[in-house]
């Protein structure tokens, strides 16, 4: 898996007229401003990848690491300007994926109008599971994801949830980010963030599809 795009900040939503209304859309018209209910999105390098067996790492600089559980897309075919009726052609697979934000980073950037890097893009921040092909997951959007921290349930959602439909958000990326193999979007995340400590056992799951577990450490 190559670079991962993630689309942020409340992206699911249980007001299904807006999911609707914003689904419907696909370009971005100008003026290029960004308008509120158009995704936002950041970017984590392949770095940020981490696989069962090696623990997530809290940043030296965070004391307030939070765990979002995400259903991740994989491109199987690249693209530019996809249309949102042909985006599905484009998807291999899924993954199972966290996207770990040192949330008081985050809180520090937002408030400074700075970008999420340092909060979103460090070293093991994207835990991910094994590759898991399309057949598996036969309709994406409408799949539950959960996490537990040290057996407690900390999130349970569903992907109808979503504010922005899988299609939606390859088209809309791929306007203006040539999508190519490899590449992974995270969908954005259902209630429940929290925040994990060094030592914990962090455990999430598609449904019946796919399980996964990692430890949590502190950086040395
Ligand atoms: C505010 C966020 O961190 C947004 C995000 O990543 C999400 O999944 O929602
Ligand atoms: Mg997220």
């Amino acid at each position: 898996m190559d670079l991962c795009f993630m689309t942020g900040s409340l992206s699911m939503d249980t007001d299904t007229s807006k999911r609707e209304a914003l689904n419907n859309r696909c370009v971005i018209q100008p003026p290029f401003k960004l308008r509120t209910e158009e995704p936002i999105l950041f970017l984590k390098p392949p770095s940020a990848y981490v696989r069962e067996g090696s623990p997530v790492l809290v940043p030296r600089y965070s004391s307030s690491l939070h765990h979002e559980v995400e259903l991740g897309v994989v491109i199987g075919k690249g693209g530019t300007a996809i249309p949102q009726a042909a985006a599905m052609e484009h998807v291999a697979g899924y993954a199972l994926c966290l996207d770990m934000t040192a949330r008081d980073v985050q809180d520090v950037c937002k408030a400074k109008g700075l970008p999420w890097t340092r909060a979103k893009a460090f070293n093991t921040s994207c835990p991910v599971s094994d590759f898991i092909p399309k057949e598996r997951i036969p309709d994406p959007g409408n799949v539950k994801l959960w996490l537990k921290v040290n057996d407690q349930l900390r999130q349970s959602g569903c992907t109808s949830q979503m504010i922005f439909s899988i299609p939606y958000l390859i088209s809309y990326i791929s306007e203006f980010i040539t999508l190519e193999e490899g590449d992974l979007i995270l969908t954005g995340t259902p209630k429940g963030v929290s925040a994990v400590q060094e030592r914990d056992e962090l455990q999430a799951g598609i449904e019946d599809v796919v399980t996964m577990s990692f430890r949590v450490d502190r950086k040395e």
